[in-house]
């Protein structure tokens, strides 16, 4: 399956995946992906339901691991290292490629544990002082602080849907990573609070590289610079947002933003 490429300017790829395909024990769901994603944009992958979007998101990170059935052919890099090599620490790997899920999940646990925990585990802080900075700019970066300051103690779970999802990202932000992986983080939230979440992936564009899966084309083009369009388990077509949605080269690409199936 060939993918068609826009001209792309020149960046270093944090995330480099070379041919990679997915199976679930004997079926396909995704066939021989290529793609160089880079820190200074945010990427949104779309596309049809069924089409592979989520199951490529999760091979960034290794996630499709704690899928039994599910086996990732090809070759993923993070800086030039290969995630699926025989060694790696995947506990690490998704410290480094965190994730954000469609349903805000945080732990019943308090405001301040839900962000202290991954740099607890990790070893970030070394003292109380450290992990109190770290819990309160993660919070801050997550444009949550102001709302919560007064009230770390509460539980996580008490939180609306909106706080809940950014109080997920703030999870994510505290262990420093370098890539944040988002799938459709908005889909359970009302318009406020995915225009809230919509401005945050604005602020913290350029400092992560962030892949977005979104169902949304008004979201994919407003919140990203870069867009991958998936059909049927194929990577069919990959530029600049501007270009996808307004010149796109395939005719299914050409389909799916002019509204005529998904
Ligand atoms: N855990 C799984 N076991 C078996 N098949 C799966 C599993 N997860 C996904 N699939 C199949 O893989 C294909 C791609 O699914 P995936 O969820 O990646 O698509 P998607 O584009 O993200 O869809 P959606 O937009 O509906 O979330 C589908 O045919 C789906 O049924």
């Amino acid at each position: 399956m060939v993918t068609t490429f826009h001209e792309l300017d020149p960046v270093d790829a944090k995330i480099s995946a070379r041919d990679v395909s997915v199976f679930y024990g004997d079926k396909q769901a995704l066939d021989r992906v290529s793609i160089d994603i880079a820190t200074e944009y945010v990427t949104a992958f779309i596309g049809p339901s069924g089409c592979g979007k989520s199951t490529f998101l999760r091979t960034l990170n290794r996630m499709n691991d704690t899928i039994a059935s599910a086996r990732v052919e090809g070759e993923i890099r993070l800086d030039g290292e290969d995630i699926y090599r025989s060694g790696m620490d995947v506990v690490q790997l998704r410290a480094r490629v965190g994730m954000v899920f469609q349903k805000p999940n945080p732990f019943p646990k308090s405001i301040y544990e839900n962000v202290a925990y991954g740099p607890r585990i990790h070893g970030l802080a070394g003292n109380k002082a450290d992990l109190d900075a770290i819990v309160e700019r993660s919070l801050r970066r997550a444009g949550l602080w102001d709302e919560v300051k007064d009230r770390l103690a509460d539980s996580g779970t008490a939180l609306s849907g909106g706080q809940q999802q950014r109080l997920c990202i703030a999870r994510a932000i505290a262990v420093d990573p370098e890539v944040i992986l988002m799938d459709e983080p908005c889909s359970a939230l009302d318009p406020i609070a995915t225009a809230r979440i919509e401005e945050l992936i604005g602020e913290l564009k350029g400092r992560y590289a962030i892949v977005i899966v979104t169902h949304s084309m008004q979201q994919a083009a407003r919140v990203s610079q870069r867009t991958a369009f998936f059909h049927l388990g194929t990577m069919v077509e990959y530029g600049k947002t501007s270009d996808i949605f307004t010149n796109p080269r395939e005719e299914r690409t050409k389909d799916y933003i002019t509204g005529r199936y998904g």
